[in-house]
């Protein structure tokens, strides 16, 4: 796999470092993930998979002492505390950097590593509010709405961490050196969305929210619901397919008003729902699959490991425990990534033989076992 032979250690965080480590992991890299003693009975990682845990006091000295031994022995580093929790530690980056050149240490955070907000707590809403982004988020007369926290922890904050690492991985293969990466979650969302900054002078914005082309102003960019409850998705921006949509509905498009009319589309959106619900889902698949109207189908997570397009494409995986979820992408061709079908670890399982590879012995091993620096978990007792 790409990333095989690349150590990472991921510090135990909430959403976005865990996707980080788990995107490594799923393209080879081995991801050991250092969680807290004493430990919760469950992990609340469910973002674990292919990597492994120690279970690790940073509180203790001899426990931040292990990390910055393990940090010598590591590629990269990812990091989820806000601003200054490290340094607490002893563990900041002029620290570990020092004791290892080559260390990728990544900080994965909200408002980033200095700013007014660096130290202050916050969730994806309060990131992607800051970006900018969340103001044009919405329905016509209604508040900003975040869809769900994909946007800023995983899109923003796992994947572009990701992107970070892997760069930075590169870079090193041509000057020996690691870095700090300053992944402030604010700013990667932010940056996904420069075609919203760069298309300002394209009129594409002028309008208030939910009433521009691609906010669910346009009656031919919306979702429609259809006679069983279920929902068609339409995306059929350029004239073409647009009139194919047209054609679809049954309509005659030499009786409607031009496709970008804008004071016409609030009562265009009208009528297209109103035809949408005289079917089922399955219905209007049956009528625009094959076509260029580019409406499809909004699928359930009951119903989209089975659509015909994803099974062909084996877009999603089951695991040992029967666990349905996305395969790894983007797919590639001669080293895609392999996931683990295993279930996702236990605080703590991994402690021993994390130790023992990273050259700890088993006496140093069993001090800090006795000291309560580390904890041990039996998979047994955790079925
Ligand atoms: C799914 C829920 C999560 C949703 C997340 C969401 C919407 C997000 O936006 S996540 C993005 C959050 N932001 C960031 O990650 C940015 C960077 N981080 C931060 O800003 C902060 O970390 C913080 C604000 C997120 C949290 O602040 P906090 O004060 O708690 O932490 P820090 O200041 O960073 O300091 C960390 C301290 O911890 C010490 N530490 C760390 N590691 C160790 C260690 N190994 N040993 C010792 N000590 C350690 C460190 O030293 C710091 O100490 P100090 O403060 O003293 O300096 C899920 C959210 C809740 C989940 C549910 C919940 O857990 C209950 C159930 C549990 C059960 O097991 C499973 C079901 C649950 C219902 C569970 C379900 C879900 O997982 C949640 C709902």
């Amino acid at each position: 796999m790409a990333l095989s032979g690349v150590r990472v250690l991921e510090l135990a965080g909430l959403a976005p470092a865990p996707l980080c480590g788990m995107i490594l992991a799923d393209f080879g890299a081995q991801v050991v993930r250092v969680d807290r003693t004493p430990r919760s009975a469950v992990s609340t990682d469910v973002q674990g998979r292919g990597k492994r845990s120690l279970a690790l006091d940073l509180k203790r000295p001899s426990g931040a002492a292990a990390l910055r031994r393990l940090c010598r022995g590591t590629d990269v580093l990812i990091e989820p505390f806000r601003h200054g929790v490290m340094e607490k530690l002893g563990l900041g980056p002029e620290v570990l950097l020092q004791e290892n050149p080559r260390l990728i240490y990544a900080r994965l955070t909200g408002f980033g590593q200095t700013g007014k907000y660096a130290r202050s707590a916050g969730h994806d809403i309060n990131y992607l509010a800051l970006s900018g982004v969340l103001s044009k988020l919405g329905r016509k007369d209604e508040n900003p709405y975040a869809p769900l926290n994909l946007l800023a922890d995983f899109a923003g904050g796992g994947v572009t961490c990701a992107m970070g690492i892997v760069t930075a991985l590169y870079e090193r293969t041509k000057s020996g050196k690691g870095q700090i990466i300053d992944a402030s979650m604010v700013e990667g969302i932010a940056y996904l969305s420069s075609f919203l900054w760069k298309s300002q002078n394209l009129g594409l914005w002028n309008r208030p929210r939910g009433e521009n082309l691609l906010d669910s102003g346009a009656p031919f960019y919306e979702t429609y619901k259809t006679s069983d409850g279920k929902f068609m998705a339409v995306g059929a921006i350029e004239p073409q397919f647009y009139e194919e949509l047209i054609k679809g509905l049954g309509l005659d498009s030499g009786k409607l008003p031009s496709q970008l009319s804008f004071s016409d589309w609030p009562e265009m959106k009208k009528k297209f729902a109103s035809i949408f619900a005289q079917k089922t889902q399955a219905e209007w698949c049956s009528i625009f699959d094959g076509t260029d109207a580019c409406v499809t189908p909004v699928l359930s997570f009951d119903d989209v490991a089975s659509h015909q397009h994803n099974k062909e494409r084996s877009s999603f995986i089951e695991n040992d425990q029967e666990e349905i979820s996305p395969r790894p992408a983007p797919l590639l061709s001669r080293t895609p990534a392999v996931p683990s079908f295993k279930r996702d670890p236990f605080i703590g399982e991994h402690t021993e033989e994390i130790l023992l590879e990273y050259g700890f012995t088993k006496q140093e091993i069993t001090k800090l076992y006795s000291d309560k620096v580390i904890e041990f978990s039996n998979p047994k007792a955790n079925l």
